[in-house]
């Protein structure tokens, strides 16, 4: 493994049931030291499924988890009804991270003050309100120092002051070399922080590139405003999509056997991506442009991308 990845997932499948639907299949994913790894993808499609793998408490039904990390994770639903004290289960999930007792009582009491929870460290985590128990959660999460740590919807129920805590809990991680990889609801969480996001679409993992307006459903999940376009194109053997093509798609699929990768584009940059594809050196060819999100356009084949290709001037060629 590469020294500087935190964790690496090769060639990971999961699913719950022998001869069972795959949640997640052919899932290749590489977190380095330091990164901020944002995964996203609407409900039920295995975003808490992934997060679960790369912290390793689930273990994959194929591939593998590389990487030995000391592991932090805040789970979606947190176990509130532990028969422990706030401070009394940050004490033990201390230990449990191989703190010394003394150590864990001071980490447990300083990250209780930093949510704005010391107040409520005594008290029995049934009894705490929703907001509260979170707070004991992520705390459980950081008191560690984890050099992975992983946030399943960890802002949630917080108040803002704490929601900006852990914004700067998760800086800090960072800047120790510590590697965060989160999922939210909220499509501006960390924004401008993150280095790269994933999107779990059928049950493959898809890198986002480029831009898009993000605005949120009325569930609460997260869409790319505007329409889509969904383009299948096929490379020369082994070619890397053209960069220009790269960084305006927003969704990227892993190439299929015969070397078809299918992009995800806003409609309104589909035509700047058909021309780069096609006059690409050597050239991409355009296997079919169709309707993705939204979209207006109808799924055509690529006989009718050849209008486009018609349009293209060599002379255009960067
Ligand atoms: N322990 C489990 N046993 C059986 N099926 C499960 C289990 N956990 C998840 N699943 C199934 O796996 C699929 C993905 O679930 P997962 O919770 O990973 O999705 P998600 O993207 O995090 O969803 P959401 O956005 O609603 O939180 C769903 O169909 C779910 O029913």
């Amino acid at each position: 493994m590469e020294r500087d990845l935190a964790i690496r997932l090769a060639g990971v499948g999961r699913r719950y049931a022998l001869r069972g639907p795959w949640v997640l299949r052919g899932v290749d994913l590489g977190i380095g030291g330091g990164s901020l790894v944002r995964i996203e993808g609407a409900n039920g499609t295995g975003k808490s499924t992934l997060l679960r793998l790369l912290a390793g408490i689930d273990a994959p039904s194929e591939g593998r988890r590389e990487g030995r990390p000391r592991t932090a994770f805040v789970p979606e639903r947190f176990p509130a009804s532990l028969p422990f004290s706030a401070v009394g289960y940050l004490t033990h999930m201390g230990r449990v991270h191989g703190l010394a007792r003394g150590a864990a009582e001071r980490s447990a009491e300083q990250w209780l003050e930093r949510f704005g929870a010391g107040g409520y460290a005594r008290t029995p985590l049934a009894e705490l309100s929703k907001g509260s128990s979170q707070k004991v959660a992520v705390a459980q999460a950081l008191l560690a120092d984890p050099e992975l740590l992983v946030l399943d919807e960890a802002w949630t129920g917080l108040d803002a002051a704490a929601r900006a805590e852990l914004d700067r809990a998760v800086a800090e991680r960072r800047a120790a070399g510590g590697a965060v990889v989160f999922v939210d609801h909220d499509p501006r969480r960390l924004l401008g922080a993150t280095d790269e996001t994933y999107a779990v679409v059928g049950n493959a993992l898809n890198r986002r590139m480029g831009g898009g307006t993000w605005s949120q459903e009325e569930d609460g999940s997260a869409v790319l405003a505007g329409p889509t376009v969904v383009i299948e194109t096929q490379g020369p053997l082994g070619a890397e999509l053209p960069p220009s093509v790269a960084s305006a798609a927003t969704g990227i699929g892993e190439p299929t056997p015969e070397g078809v990768t299918r992009l995800s584009v806003p409609e309104s940059r589909s035509d700047v991506v058909l021309k780069e594809l096609l006059t690409a050196l050597p050239p991409w060819h355009v296997v079919t442009v169709g309707g993705g999100a939204g979209a207006n356009v109808p799924s055509t084949s690529a006989s009718s991308v050849a209008s486009v290709s018609a349009s293209v001037e060599v002379g255009d060629r960067r």
